[in-house]
């Protein structure tokens, strides 16, 4: 003979509370749904049936708390009673008689009820069953698994069609139960059932009123006199719910997948990655940090969705990751792509706003899109040697000039600046791979910075100077190898400017060297000969300006302590100038440098600091 599986009920509330839900407090959204189910049902048979569902906290006769859920739905015979509520996994909403219309019941797998036994010791359910005649039952069920049934000798006006649930706490779980937290939990689950759902909740002076849980219409499907008044409305809905005002909001449409719902901007700047979506299911809140509804790259915006279609893991608390959830995430994308793209071109406060405080999201999705990619090279200001300008500002003067790190575009930006070469720091967040992106679309010219840049628009400085400069370049080059550091002459604006550092990691510098002793007169060779003796390739080039008053009186003066000094102060204030920081050895040789300046300039006062004859 054959036997059925015993279950044991504690052990598989034990497994659902501990790995299947996120906490107790989902045993409300099973009562809450399951009265919704019931109610639909029951329309289904009778559309002009109420549909009403009612909660009520309480205690019973032993002081335990209890709650109860009543619904008008379509109620329960005996034999349901017995076969639904005692069978693990048994769901009228899959079964083909009872579950007519089934599309519609958000209750699929019949584990639901079990969660009640995570807060509740007993559970009662009273209920008349719609059928014509149907006699009301009372079906107890308790946490040890054992169950009853009676029918009831009641008249309808006693107990009329429908279902009341009533939950007797389990000693440690009564708050549970409490009314301001079954307020809460309620508001938060079921705001947007399409049902009139209350609950009976005291207010000062020791009564009792009952308070509507649910909003009339989805927000963003109610009409308003006006476009700004449903904006008002809406951001006020953003308020209640997420507790920020935003800056403004985006409309979200997919009939075809039975996807509605609102995307709203933040007031701030978020990091990536922290999509936290509420998304609703037939209106019953499914999850409120879901990240799977819309792209990574929208963490911007925070949005409500609702959904017929989608499908709910078995603890309705995630999204099944399936085909269709891939293709809505990628509509709605586009939904919010659309709206960027007409929105944030035309100048208006909302556009402005949102570029200064969400531009790094923007470059996100600027990556992801090449529509998106020139919205962004048209609109969102960059950092550049010339000021903040837009991608597209730049490259109209020519090709666009970038610099992957922010370090690089500090050594180079004052310099690029004063003659007259414009450079885009691309060392933020982003910049480099959009910059990238752009250098592939056709028309665009993109490069990014070499030293041979800058090399060449750095003047040279004249044949005598490079005479008169030789032997103590040749010294400073001795000097600063200890640095693997290079060091050459060139004539540049601005000359307050003694100095500045170009990294050259890829031997750039070298190759330019190479190219001006093939193309020098012989009379160079020599000079540039003394530049290039050393076949050693410096990571780094000390670019001394021969105009300024300063690099000219250090290549003046003769060799020795104090010319190494100047040498090592003018090389540790390019590194900082570069925003490389100093290491601990470099500050010490900083701090060396200036004693022996300092201490030579205080042996020998120059004249101007003398104090004048009183004789004369
Ligand atoms: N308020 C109610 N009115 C009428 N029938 C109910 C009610 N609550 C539960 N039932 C019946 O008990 C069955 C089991 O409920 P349960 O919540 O365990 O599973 P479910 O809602 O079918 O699926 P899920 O596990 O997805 O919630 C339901 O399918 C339904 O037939």
């Amino acid at each position: 003979m054959s036997e059925r599986f015993q279950v044991d009920l504690s052990g598989m509330v034990d497994l659902l509370s501990r790995h299947l839900y996120s906490g107790p407090q989902v045993y409300l959204r099973e009562l809450i749904q399951n009265a919704v189910d019931a109610v639909t049902a029951r329309a289904a048979l009778d559309p002009a049936a109420p549909s009403t569902i009612r909660l009520r906290t309480g205690s019973d006769a032993a002081g335990a708390a209890t709650l109860e859920v009543a619904d008008t739905g379509v109620g329960l015979t005996a034999d349901e009673a017995t076969e639904l509520l005692a069978t693990i996994g048994r769901s009228s909403k899959r079964d083909s008689v009872l579950g007519a219309g089934r599309a519609e019941f958000i209750g699929q797998f019949g584990i639901g009820m079990l969660a009640a036994f995570m807060v509740a010791e007993q559970i009662e359910f009273t209920s008349r069953s719609a059928k014509p005649g149907a006699v009301p039952i009372r079906w107890e069920g308790r946490a040890d698994g054992t169950f009853d049934v009676t029918e009831l000798a009641h008249t309808d006006a006693e107990i009329p069609v429908g279902t009341t649930v009533r939950l007797t706490a389990r000693r440690d779980a009564a708050h549970w139960l409490a009314n301001e937290t079954v307020l809460e939990l309620a508001r938060e689950y079921g705001s947007l059932l399409p049902f009139d759902v209350a609950m009976l909740v005291p207010v000062d002076g020791g009564t009792d009123v009952w308070r509507r849980i649910t909003e009339p219409e989805l927000p963003w499907r109610i009409a308003y006199p006006s476009g700004s008044a449903r904006s008002r409305a809406l951001a006020e809905y953003c308020e209640r719910t997420f507790g920020f005002t935003p800056l403004g909001h985006i409309d979200l449409d997919l009939p075809v997948a039975g996807v509605s719902g609102v995307a709203f901007i933040l007031p701030q700047a978020v990091t990536p990655g922290s999509g936290q979506h509420r998304v609703y299911m037939k209106r019953m809140l499914l999850s409120s940090r879901s990240d799977r509804v819309l792209p990574e790259w929208s963490f911007f915006t925070r949005a409500v969705i609702d959904s017929d279609t989608l499908s709910p893991t078995a603890s309705r608390e995630q999204l099944h990751d399936d085909e269709i959830l891939l293709g809505v995430r990628e509509a709605l994308g586009e939904q919010v792509k659309r709206w960027a793209l007409d929105t944030l071109r035309q100048p208006s406060q909302l556009a402005r706003k949102v570029l200064e405080t969400h531009h790094l999201a923007l470059r996100a999705l600027a990556l992801t899109d090449s529509a998106m990619l020139s919205l962004v090279s048209e609109v969102l200001p960059f950092e550049t040697s010339d000021g903040p300008m837009t991608l597209a500002a730049v490259a109209e003067q020519g090709e666009l000039v970038y610099t992957s790190t922010t370090e690089a575009f500090h050594r180079v930006a004052a310099v690029a600046r004063a003659q007259g070469l414009v450079v885009v720091n691309a060392g933020y967040v982003y910049d480099a791979d959009l910059l990238a992106k752009l250098a592939a679309l056709p028309g665009w010219r993109v490069r990014e910075l070499s030293s041979a840049d800058l090399v060449q628009v750095l003047g040279m400085p004249g044949i005598e100077r490079e005479m008169a400069a030789a032997g103590a370049l040749s010294t400073a080059r001795g000097v600063l190898a200890e640095a693997d550091c290079d060091a050459i002459l060139r004539s540049f604006e601005p000359e307050s400017v003694p100095a500045v550092l170009l990294r050259d990691s890829e031997g750039e510098h070298r190759r330019d060297l190479d190219r001006e002793r093939s193309e020098a007169p012989d009379l160079w060779d020599g000079l540039l000969d003394s530049f290039a003796g050393d076949t050693h390739v410096r990571t780094r080039t000390l670019v001394l300006n021969d105009r300024s008053p300063v690099a000219r009186r250090l290549l003046a003066a003769p060799g020795g302590e104090i010319f190494d000094a100047g040498l090592r102060s003018l090389y540790l204030s390019a590194v900082m100038l570069a925003g490389e920081g100093l290491r601990s050895a470099e500050s010490a040789a900083l701090s060396d440098s200036l004693g022996v300046l300092l201490g030579a300039a205080l042996e020998s006062p120059s004249p101007s600091t003398e104090l004048p004859n009183s004789d004369s």
